[in-house]
C-alpha cells in the first residue's frame, strides 16, 4: 500500500515515538537525587541527556549526565564505562568526576561544569577564525590531557571539535563516552553509530587513533580562516589551505597520508614546537 511502512517500519516508527517520549528532557528546576537541581539542558546524545545543576551540597555548578531511558541497558553501561574511565583520570584540562549514582531506574554521572565555548561553537556560531599559528597552539594545549588519558591506559576515542571547550583560552577535552581500554576493541553495539568513520570499526584502541582525529581537528580548525574564491571549483584541502609546509607535513602525517607519529605523542609535540617556533 503507498505510504505505509511494513511492520518493521510500523515498529521502528513507534520505538521512535515512545523514546521521543520517555527521553523527553526534564523542566527547570526539578531536583535529581535530592541534590542537583536542573538549571538548563546542556544537550542530548544518543545515550544521554546532559543538565547543568546546581548541587545543593556545595553550591557548585555541575554537568549531569542521565542515560536514556529509551536506550536501556546500553546507555547505563555506556555511563557505567564512561565515570569508570573518568575515575581512573585527574588532569587540570579534563573535568573532574564528581558523583556517580542511580536514581529511579536511571544512571548519572556529575563532572565539574566547564564555562566556556567548544571549538564547534566558536566556529559555526560566533564565526572564530583560527590562525595556523592559533591551530597549533591549541593542539598543543589539547596534546596535554591526551597523554595523560594514554598514560592511564586508554584512549579518548572522540576528539572532535564538539569536545573542546575552550575555558579563558584554555582547552577542556569532554565526553570520554566512547574512551576505551588499550588493546580494546570498539564495542559491538556501537558499530553501527561508528560506520561513518573512516578508522576500520575493528581496530583495536591504540593511541595513534587520539593522534589521527587530532589531525582530522586540525584540519577542521585551519578550514575556519577558509574564504573561496567566487566560482573555484572544490579542491582538495592540500590546494584550498594555503598551509606552511611544516603545517602542511604534519597534518598529512597525522592523517595517515604519509608516515605518521605512530602514536608517539611526544613525537607530535616535538614537530608542533619546532613549526610554531618558525610561525612565530
Ligand atoms: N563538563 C562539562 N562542562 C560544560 N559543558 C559540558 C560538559 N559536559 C558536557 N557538556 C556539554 O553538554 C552537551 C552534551 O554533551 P555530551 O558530551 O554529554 O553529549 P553529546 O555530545 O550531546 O552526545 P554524545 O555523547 O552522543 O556525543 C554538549 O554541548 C557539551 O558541550
Amino acid at each position: 500500500m503507498a505510504g505505509v511502512g511494513g511492520p518493521v517500519e510500523l515498529r521502528r516508527s513507534w520505538q521512535k515515538l515512545l523514546g521521543l517520549w520517555t527521553d523527553r528532557p526534564r523542566r527547570k528546576g526539578t531536583k535529581i537525587a535530592g541534590r542537583y537541581t536542573i538549571y538548563d539542558l546542556l544537550g542530548m546524545g544518543s545515550y544521554g541527556l546532559t543538565y547543568l545543576c546546581t548541587d545543593e551540597q556545595t553550591g557548585q555548578d555541575v554537568a549531569l549526565k542521565e542515560s536514556k531511558p529509551s536506550k536501556g541497558k546500553l546507555a547505563v553501561r555506556l555511563l557505567d564505562r564512561e565515570a569508570d574511565v573518568m575515575n581512573r583520570i585527574e588532569h587540570p584540562a579534563i573535568p573532574q568526576l564528581l558523583d556517580v549514582f542511580t536514581y529511579r531506574a536511571r544512571s548519572y554521572i556529575v563532572t565539574e561544569y566547564i564555562l566556556g565555548e567548544t571549538l564547534e561553537q566558536c566556529i559555526f556560531e560566533q564565526g572564530r577564525k583560527y590562525t595556523e599559528q592559533d591551530c597549533l597552539e591549541l593542539v598543543k594545549q589539547l596534546l596535554a590531557p591526551i597523554v595523560h588519558v594514554h598514560e592511564q591506559g586508554y584512549i579518548h576515542g572522540d576528539v572532535r571539535i564538539p569536545n573542546v571547550i575552550l575555558r579563558d583560552g584554555q582547552v577542556h577535552l569532554i565526553d570520554f563516552g566512547l574512551a576505551r581500554r588499550m588493546g580494546e576493541p570498539l564495542l559491538p553495539e556501537l558499530k553501527r553509530r561508528m560506520r561513518e568513520l573512516p578508522e576500520p570499526e575493528d581496530e583495536l584502541a591504540a593511541p595513534d587513533q587520539d593522534l589521527q582525529d587530532l589531525g582530522h581537528f586540525l584540519l577542521f580548525m585551519l578550514y575556519s580562516a577558509y574564504e573561496p574564491e567566487k566560482g573555484r571549483k572544490p579542491a582538495s584541502w592540500q590546494e584550498e589551505l594555503k598551509l606552511t609546509p611544516g603545517v602542511r607535513d604534519m597534518l598529512e602525517r597525522l592523517l595517515g597520508l604519509r608516515p605518521g607519529y605512530e602514536g608517539d605523542a611526544l613525537e607530535l609535540l616535538a614537530d608542533i614546537d619546532r613549526v610554531l617556533k618558525k610561525l612565530r
